[in-house]
């Protein structure tokens, strides 16, 4: 299977799945974009002999179907069998999440259907929860509310901060986000519970 990764900073998550990918991985990667052209995971992403791609959303203010529409030529000309969205901060319009409907996935800092959106450790530190965590789902045109993939918890601990709550679950992600991609480039769905 080819995979195609969005990313928009970073990209901690995009070298966990790339770096999975390897041996009996039943998926390659096959291109890294990103709506930030300065993000430092494409310089990554390259360092890995990864073809990347970059359009700038400021390019296109109030505009999103013609950035949507520049996204999707590198997108396209990848033929990617499945998107993985990894820290990909913009919000996808319908027409375009619907185009790749059942083959596009996403990492949410939050254990869904709780705190879809943003500020998720915030949230969950002020509203006073046991636990936090991650899930991986598929995407679909509603935000943050597509079919569970997988999902880890991690303890809310007395007096964190969301930063550091935020570090202890993206530890978590690396681990969660390649485990869940792996079964489904293999065409496994149910969900997996780390
Ligand atoms: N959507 C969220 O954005 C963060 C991105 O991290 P990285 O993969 O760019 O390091 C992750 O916490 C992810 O869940």
């Amino acid at each position: 299977k080819r995979v195609a990764i969005l990313i928009s900073g970073g990209g901690s998550n995009m070298l966990r799945l790339v770096e999975d990918m390897i041996g009996d991985h039943p998926a390659r990667p096959v291109l890294v974009a990103s709506n930030d052209p300065h993000a430092a995971g494409l310089e990554k992403a390259e360092a890995r002999g990864i073809a990347t791609a970059a359009v700038d959303h400021r390019d296109f203010p109030r505009d999103r179907a013609g950035f949507e529409a520049a996204l999707l030529r590198p997108l396209l000309a990848a033929k990617p069998d499945i998107i993985c969205l990894a820290g990909f901060m913009r919000i996808l319009t319908p027409e375009f999440v619907s185009r790749f409907s059942g083959r596009m996935l996403n990492i949410h800092p939050s254990l869904l259907p709780k705190y879809q959106g943003l500020d998720t450790h915030a949230r969950a530190i002020a509203a006073g929860d046991a636990e936090a965590g991650a899930t991986v789902h598929e995407v679909t045109p509603e935000l943050d509310s597509g079919p569970i993939l997988g999902q880890v918890r991690v303890p809310v601990l007395p007096g964190d901060t969301p930063q550091a709550l935020a570090a202890r679950v993206l530890e978590q992600e690396h681990r969660l986000y390649p485990a869940v991609l792996r079964r489904f480039a293999a065409g496994d769905r149910t969900p997996l519970m780390l």
